[in-house]
């Protein structure tokens, strides 16, 4: 089977086999070989080959291209939203809106790069000050599978649009939508050798993110790859990295007039894509007291009533599966050891069929764990902590070494401000849920969520470097020469 398109040819997988599985039936939804550490060599070095030419073309040029790939995006849209699904679980309501965001992401790309890393020129004395942006070369993109679609295109997308040549290699667990994707870029006229596609697991990773030929390497994905990611490329200052993590994010309930205005958006912070958001809430910072008791009590209602189902089911479920039964068998222990510790199972996850990655959400009080684990459990498991005082609430949002997102649920202006003051995290949102981060605006995290590359709309900034000029068409001697040299 062809699988890895380099230099313009589809070629067959000389790696590892592997396939990627419908998480709810089991069926083998793609198959095939990954690419030999070989295969990734030619890959990276077709990227060479086809960025001086790409880089060359104007801008207006690039997003042609661009443009065009949202047009056969959206051609093909219906036949990707279903590839999601089957690969993921991903209701097909939710795989539609992750068409949209890859379609709507080329429009946004190019007002950021306009706006962050265009040409922007003044005049000075003697001479015109000019800032351009050029792009780094050779990238490699690192998937996940959470958002097969939209996520590695937040990366491809402005990499392109910038000028530089890409290598992307997607989650194995995910192979069929990046080949649709990159599909849509060969129909939408993208030249050879300018998007090349490696599939495989954990070692054709490895052998890319080796590579002495990339100029840069931009990953969406854990913490614990990237890492290793971040170890690798210490002391290499001239090779760019851009680390999009994972988080233990807090949502802070404060006493609001409107209950079930909170369950529900608690519900759509913690358990959409059934939890599998890098934003999704993990920890659900409830006061202690009659109130606190009686919101816990309403959302472990609501809760129980959460339809899950397969991506294509009908009526839709709000919550489809998690990516594989792994996932599924990881979380349910992870549920145990945490019951083990001490925590109180206010609504117990289950799967409810077996041998399908199916798990229906699960609320834990965690409060009297007295060593609580500070790990993104990446699924609908929610665990509450109960606070007493504002202060105490923000301080335990910020304990942890992540700091992707932190929200607050309140009807206190006053006590937002606080909190937007005191907690560390790159989105801070007051009575909006926790997923859903917007692309027209910057998306990343700080401490163990991030390198300080920020991702969405502010991409276009690890997508080029700047380049300072100081310009005149002639060459003249200043009206006063400095003190010391005579002519
Ligand atoms: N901050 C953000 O923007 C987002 C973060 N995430 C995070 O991603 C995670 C889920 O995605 P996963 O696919 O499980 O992440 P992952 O880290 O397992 O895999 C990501 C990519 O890295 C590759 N990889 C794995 N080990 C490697 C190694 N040693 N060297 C080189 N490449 C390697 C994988 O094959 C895959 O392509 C969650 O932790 C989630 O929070 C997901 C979406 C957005
Ligand atoms: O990358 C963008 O264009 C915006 C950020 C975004 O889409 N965030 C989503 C996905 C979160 C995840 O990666 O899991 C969100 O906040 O729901």
């Amino acid at each position: 089977m062809t699988t890895h398109y380099i230099a313009g040819n589809w070629q067959a997988g000389q790696g590892e086999a592997f396939d990627s599985l419908n998480p709810v039936t089991q069926a083998v939804v793609w198959n095939g070989q990954g690419a030999s550490a070989a295969q990734v060599d030619s890959a990276v070095q077709a990227a060479r080959a086809a960025f001086p030419a790409w880089a060359r073309r104007s801008l207006e040029e690039r997003i042609a291209v661009l443009e065009q790939f949202a047009v056969t995006l959206k051609a093909h849209s219906d036949e990707l939203a279903r590839t999601i699904g089957e690969e993921t679980g991903k209701p097909l309501w939710e795989s539609a809106t992750e068409v949209t965001s890859m379609v709507n992401k080329v429009a946004i790309s190019v007002q950021s790069y306009r706006e962050r890393t265009g040409i922007k020129s003044g005049p000075l004395a003697d001479a015109t000050a000019v800032l351009r942006h050029k792009p780094h070369g050779v990238v490699a993109v690192f998937g996940p599978y959470n958002f097969p679609g939209h996520l590695p295109n937040g990366h491809i997308v402005p990499a392109l649009l910038a000028g530089n040549a890409v290598v992307f290699k997607p989650s194995e667990l995910t192979p069929k939508v990046a080949e649709l994707t990159v599909k849509c870029w060969i129909e939408a006229g993208l030249p050879a050798g300018v998007l090349n596609l490696v599939q495989g697991a954990r070692e054709t990773g490895v052998a890319l993110a080796a590579s002495a030929g990339i100029d840069g390497l931009f990953f969406t994905g854990s913490s614990r790859t990237g890492n290793l990611l971040h170890s690798q490329f210490a002391g290499r200052p001239d090779k760019i990295l851009a680390l999009e993590m994972g988080g233990n994010n807090p949502l802070v309930v404060d006493q609001v007039a409107d209950l079930d205005a909170a369950v529900y958006t608690i519900i759509q912070s913690a358990f959409i894509s059934a939890g599998q958001r890098c934003t999704c809430a993990r920890r659900l910072l409830v006061p202690v007291g009659a109130w606190g008791d009686g919101l816990l009590a309403r959302l472990v209602a609501v809760s129980a009533t959460i339809k899950v189902g397969a991506f294509d089911e009908q009526p839709a479920p709000f919550m489809g599966s998690v990516i594989s039964l792994t996932a599924a068998e990881h979380l349910l222990k992870a549920q145990q050891h945490l019951v083990d510790k001490g925590a109180v199972a206010l609504l117990e996850m289950i799967q409810p069929v077996p041998n399908a990655a199916l798990l229906t959400p699960g609320i834990l009080d965690v409060t009297a764990v007295a060593e609580r684990i500070d790990e993104e459990f990446f699924g609908p498991l929610l665990q509450v902590i109960r606070y007493d005082g504002f202060d105490a609430a923000i301080a335990e949002a910020n304990n942890t070494q992540y700091g992707l997102a932190a929200g607050l649920l309140s009807d206190s202006a006053e006590r937002y401000q606080q909190f937007l003051v005191e907690s560390r995290a790159g989105i801070v949102n007051w009575n909006k849920q926790l997923t859903g981060a917007a692309s027209s605006a910057p998306f990343g995290g700080v401490g163990a969520s991030g390198n300080h590359r920020a991702s969405a709309y502010y991409a276009a900034d690890y997508c080029a470097y700047p380049v300072a000029s100081l310009e005149s068409e002639t060459l003249s001697l200043p009206a006063t020469l400095t003190p010391g040299v005579s002519l």
